[in-house]
């Protein structure tokens, strides 16, 4: 008896691969049970189901999932309790319990143990033991087998995590592939006008992109901040490596730091798993911190901190994480004047500012219209599933050249895609898209040298307040501010908080 339990334990806990496992006990039982197949069952009490997981004859171990549906008696049988432990059966294919599972397995003719499988007070699943011929088992045998109960409860159990385990671990592995490839194409996305009106800033970026340094990327909002920070990433040794971005202005302060640094669990309430932040996500590539400039001062502090250690700590955590990242930052604001009035940590700003690049304006390179306007068309209309894009005259090219583009690369792509939407002819023409401020235009000779020299937050704030006196006050969803303005929601109303344009709260939001 001891000899029994030893060695069946032993081959029943030997492997996590099941099939293995219950093989090895098959061979090793039969020296005391008269065994030629032995069979494991899961119990699923929430649907009803009983799932053959593997089987085994004396040649081979077989892993499945059948699964069948357990009937109505047996399953009264079970809700009453696992009382009973083990019972003989003189054929398979006749007991009710069995049946579909024994004819899955071919050994409807064979006679069998089934043995309810407990840990605890919870009944786990079946095994059983079956072979050729009738009569083949006694109540010694059966006595015999319960004392595996609970080795072989364990190893199902085991088994059943292990093949859980194995689950999420592909499908952890297949979403990693898909947001790798996700990134790779947005880091890889067309930069139109490299050769024109962008050239001076992407010689910049040829310069500093195969070093590590961090850079930092100015310009209004739209025009192409992300972009220049995927052709920085995809033109650095880094390239097949991550490129993480964030929006420091999308996220509030309280949660910025489990956001860039991650938590342990049980770090607060509701963090009920550990998750890495975005610097360990960016591990062995590029970080991009878009709006830097929208930080808070505590969180400019910790940033700071962790560009001089190249390191973080997850919140609630006290090991620390070593970083091997690059990092580009991005804003549309005047941080050097930030950092003259205290909003912005000077040390920060000399960290962040080795390697300035500033992606001009929109209105600054009308050069670049004619063919941002091709690039978008064709992008569109493919999205759009039309057979044959519609063509630009060149006086509605004159007339897109001559605007002064407040949302720049951003808002001219919008403009063309609701063109396309309300027009799908052979031409396309952008008189019917009230583009209101096309009305108050600078002449085309002094777009150059703006008529009002206001602060650029005063001539935004003017132009959100007046994006919202045409929405009524609306901000998200369609038609809303947010839509207009091709921005963010949240970001909008970070903005508007900071040039203190008020919510009008009498209008819904969305
Ligand atoms: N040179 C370019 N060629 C093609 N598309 C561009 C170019 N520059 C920008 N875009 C497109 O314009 C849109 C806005 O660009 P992006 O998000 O990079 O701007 P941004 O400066 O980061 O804006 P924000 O400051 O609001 O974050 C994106 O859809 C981007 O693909």
């Amino acid at each position: 008896m001891e000899n029994f339990f030893r060695d069946a334990t032993l081959a029943i806990c030997g492997s996590l691969d099941i099939e293995d496992a219950l093989r090895s006990c098959l061979l090793s039982i039969r020296k005391y049970i008269p065994a030629d197949l032995l069979s494991l069952h899961l119990y699923k009490k929430d649907t009803g189901f009983l799932e053959t997981v593997a089987y085994a004859k004396t040649s081979v171990g077989k892993k499945c999932s059948f699964k069948n549906k357990i009937p109505d008696n047996v399953m009264k049988g079970i809700e009453r309790g696992p009382s009973r432990g083990a019972w003989l059966v003189e054929r398979l294919g006749d007991y009710e319990g069995t049946r579909e599972a024994a004819a899955y397995m071919k050994c409807t003719d064979m006679a069998g143990i089934i043995m309810n499988l407990t840990l605890g007070k919870k009944l786990l699943g079946v095994l059983v033991v079956a072979g050729k011929h009738p009569d083949q088992f006694s109540s010694r045998h059966l006595e015999l087998l319960k004392v595996l109960n609970k080795p072989v409860a364990v190893a199902l159990t085991n088994s059943m995590r292990h093949r859980e385990a194995e689950r999420l671990k592909d499908l952890l592995a297949d979403d990693s592939r898909y947001f790798q490839s996700e990134l790779k194409r947005r880091v890889g996305q067309k930069m139109i006008g490299s050769e024109l009106g962008l050239k001076a800033s992407m010689q910049l970026v040829q310069h500093v992109a195969p070093l590590n340094s961090p850079v930092l990327l100015l310009g209004e909002t739209g025009v192409g901040k992300e972009i220049f920070a995927g052709a920085v990433h995809n033109l650095s040794p880094r390239k097949d490596g991550p490129m993480i971005s964030f929006n420091c202005g999308a996220i509030p302060p309280n949660l910025i730091d489990s956001e860039l640094f991650g938590y342990e669990k049980g770090a607060f309430t509701g963090a009920v798993a550990r998750k890495r932040g975005i610097f360990e996500r960016a591990q062995g590539g590029t970080i991009f911190l878009d709006e830097i400039g929208e930080l808070a001062p505590d969180a400019q502090t910790r940033l700071l901190r962790v560009l001089q250690q190249k390191e973080i700590q997850r919140v609630g955590g006290t090991d620390n994480v070593n970083l091997d990242i690059r990092l580009i930052a991005a804003t549309h604001r005047n941080l050097k004047k930030m950092m003259m009035m205290g909003t912005f940590r000077e040390d920060l700003f000399f960290r962040l500012n080795v390697f300035p690049i500033t992606i001009p304006p929109l209105r600054n390179r009308p050069e670049d219209i004619p063919a941002l306007v091709e690039h978008f068309i064709l992008e569109k209309a493919n999205e759009m599933k039309l057979r044959k894009p519609p063509q630009v005259m060149p006086d509605e090219v004159a007339l897109l050249m001559a605007y002064e583009w407040p949302g720049n690369i951003r808002e001219l792509e919008n403009t063309i895609e609701r063109a396309l939407i309300l027009n799908k002819k052979k031409f396309l023409s952008f008189g019917d898209l009230q583009l209101n401020s096309m009305k108050e235009l600078p002449q085309a000779d002094n777009r150059t040298s703006p008529a009002l020299p206001l602060p650029l937050d005063v001539i935004i704030a003017n132009h959100i307040r007046s994006v919202l006196a045409v929405t009524k006050g609306k901000i998200n969803g369609k038609g809303g501010a947010a839509e207009l303005l091709s921005i963010n929601p949240s970001t909008l109303r970070n903005r508007m908080k900071k040039l203190g344009i008020a919510v009008n709260k009498t209008v819904r939001q969305d």
